[in-house]
């Protein structure tokens, strides 16, 4: 079914590689956790490569890739969130024409929901030091829920807070988790081009449609 016959009433937005460009906020907050602990540095291309599973996948991805022992995984973790939390969107930057795909969204009558692999603690004050916390009546967070994306539980767990059918609710994100769990849920899905996909080009996960900003979404459901 195309997006315009699928009469949207609201729309599922992700956030890191979709909304906000935050690879600079991992590396920075990797980089002085690893010093802590006396770690080698992880390089920021298996940053952008990993990130997309959620925190604590990229921290025991990270911590692999060094060769670091089993016993430093939860003082990796513990120490990667006080830095993450003080540094927190310092080193990000909202991508071009996502205020203005927001509102265009708005504007045709979507209810708009953030959901994201990024534990809430994190994604919430990003959102607002942004500026984009208002564009949402719901912000959830990758441990809101018993699963993450690519996990389908979020975003049936989302529908079923807007009270829309999957069928009429868009996923719009940056990566395969965000399409798969689309799918499995039942919902169409719209993924922009400029994210972080693990490596792979976008198509690879067969969505609706590829954007090249988020402002691009809004003309595709009036046809
Ligand atoms: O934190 C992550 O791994 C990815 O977060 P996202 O779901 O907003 O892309
Ligand atoms: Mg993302």
């Amino acid at each position: 079914m195309s997006l315009q016959a699928a009469n949207l009433a609201a729309a599922i937005v992700d956030l890191d590689g979709t909304m906000v460009d935050t690879v600079g906020d991992f590396e920075a907050a990797i980089g002085l956790a690893w010093a802590d602990l006396g770690l080698h540095p992880v390089g920021r291309d298996f940053i952008v490569r990993t990130v997309g599973k959620g925190s604590e996948h990229l921290i025991a991805q990270c911590l692999a890739a060094v060769g670091a022992p089993a016993a430093l995984q939860q003082p990796a973790w513990e120490r990667y969130q006080h830095h993450y939390l003080a540094i927190n969107g310092r080193h990000s930057a909202v991508y071009p024409g996502v205020v203005e795909g927001l509102q265009a969204l708005r504007a045709a009558g979507l209810r708009l929901v953030c959901l994201t692999n990024k534990p809430g603690a994190f994604a919430r004050p990003l959102l607002a030091s942004k500026g984009l916390d208002g564009h949402f009546e719901l912000v959830f967070g990758g441990d809101a829920f018993a699963h993450k994306k690519p996990h389908p539980l979020p975003l049936l767990k989302a529908c079923e807070a807007l009270g829309t059918p999957p069928s009429r609710t868009l996923m719009v994100g940056d990566s395969s988790n965000d399409a798969a769990a689309a799918r499995a849920a039942g919902c169409p899905v719209v993924l922009v081009s400029y994210g972080y996909n693990h490596g792979e080009p976008v198509a690879s996960a067969q969505p609706d449609a590829i954007v090249a900003r988020l402002d691009a979404i809004a003309p595709l459901l009036a046809g």
